[in-house]
């Protein structure tokens, strides 16, 4: 487990230098430098004036002052922090933009009345109608992406089909604008799923609408970048260029987000499983026989475990990723293209698995966009011993209603 400390130890390093000199974008948009417009930024100016030591695996180094230096997301992009090209650098400063706006939606004591303005798509369960902030955080991401001219095509667990952006973007986005929605009015936390391809340009010369899908349609193991964003008591951006996993937090005071869990390693065992547990008659003998093993500290790992479910993939995927264990939904419920796959990306990079209960994810080639699938994400001991119990795969999906 990591542990944050924080002491109330001036420092002189924060906020820093970046936030007057951009960091190196050669091909960069006027907007981009900024969260809010520059005026209002430069009277945000200030931050926190104390020292926060940075959480995990922690390689980042102490200033004269003893002080930690910070490293917001641009800078670490901009510095080539895990190999990343000045395209991604400018599509990850609109990503960034476009969480920091449904940040605020989520916490926005208006965003219940958004509900009024949207009507549900005809046909759909109740179950399955898009919330309107689903709907709304897609536009905000829509409207990024199309602004950092940067993205072919974006396909959203949103929208029908993908939707064509620019003919030379150099990549495709997949993603899932707000994971987690129907218990907003909870206020339980939620997240945006990001997977991030190059485009295909073998396929150029072909239709727009099928270029659209195959590209969007690209195996896992071709992903260049993955994150995602939580919206908890924290706004977390955690990603991976393919070198390691990290996760940076939003200081709501600068609009930066600060690297604060440097390479992240899950730990390769756990003692927490995450499953709707409630479907326990509905599970294949498998999975019901390892849950009920490990719950009673008889499987490898000779303790009792415990069970966390918050309900909502992206926070039981992050706990998973800093405490270990395994987070999981055993039925054809998650989709391969918006979510297992981004997520898989970033449990290896973090020395985790993401298993569909058989098979490594990353290795499914998708032959539907929306195709749904059992996940199985988390601590790679776990996954392996959960795996040998063979039948894990929840056949039995009757539509739930809650
Ligand atoms: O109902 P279950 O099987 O517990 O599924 C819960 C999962 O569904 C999700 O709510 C996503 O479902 P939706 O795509 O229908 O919003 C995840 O956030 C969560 O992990």
């Amino acid at each position: 487990m990591h542990s944050a400390t924080i002491s109330l130890k001036p420092i002189s390093n924060y906020p820093s230098e970046s936030l007057f000199s951009p960091p190196k974008l050669h091909n960069s948009h006027p907007r981009l430098n900024f969260y809010a417009e520059p005026t209002k930024r430069m009277a945000l100016f200030g931050g926190l004036g104390f020292k926060i030591s940075a959480i995990g695996n922690s390689n980042a180094s102490v200033d004269d002052n003893g002080g930690t230096e910070f490293q917001t997301l641009r800078e670490y992009m901009g510095k080539g922090g895990g190999n990343v090209s000045d395209e991604l650098v400018v599509l990850y400063s609109h990503l960034e933009y476009a969480c920091k706006r449904i940040a605020a939606l989520v916490a926005s004591p208006f965003n219940s009345t958004l509900g009024k303005s949207f009507s549900a798509s005809a046909g759909s369960t109740e179950r399955d109608k898009p919330k309107p902030l689903d709907i709304v955080a897609n536009e905000i991401i829509l409207s990024s992406l199309k602004n950092s001219r940067k993205v072919a095509v974006m396909a959203s667990e949103e929208d029908d089909g993908p939707v064509w952006l620019a003919d030379d973007g150099p990549f495709v986005v997949v993603l899932d604008p707000l994971d987690g929605s129907r218990n907003i009015d909870a206020s339980i936390p939620t997240g945006s799923i990001f997977g991030i391809y190059k485009r295909l340009q073998e396929l150029d010369h072909l239709p727009v609408e099928e270029k659209a899908m195959l590209n969007s349609l690209q195996s896992g193991t071709k992903l260049v970048a993955s994150c995602y964003v939580l919206y908890s008591s924290a706004t977390i951006m955690c990603t991976t260029f393919g070198s390691g996993t990290h996760a940076f937090t939003l200081d709501h005071s600068t609009g930066d987000f600060i690297l604060t869990h440097p390479n992240i390693i899950i730990p390769p065992r756990g003692q927490i499983y995450s499953v709707n547990d409630a479907r326990y008659f509905d599970w294949p003998e498998g999975l019901r026989r390892y849950i009920d093993t490990v719950r009673q500290g008889k499987g490898k790992y000779p303790k009792k475990y415990s069970a966390r479910y918050i309900c909502s993939l992206v926070a039981d995927f992050h706990r998973t990723l800093l405490y270990g264990g395994i987070a999981m939904n055993p039925r054809d419920h998650l989709r391969l293209v918006y979510e297992a796959n981004p997520l898989s990306f970033l449990a290896e990079q973090a020395g985790g698995k993401g298993s569909d209960g058989k098979l490594r994810i990353l290795s499914l080639q998708p032959v539907k966009l929306h195709q749904r699938l059992p996940l199985f994400l988390g601590s790679p001991d776990d996954i392996e011993e959960l795996q040998s119990y063979g039948d894990v795969q929840q056949k039995i999906n009757p539509g739930y209603e809650v």
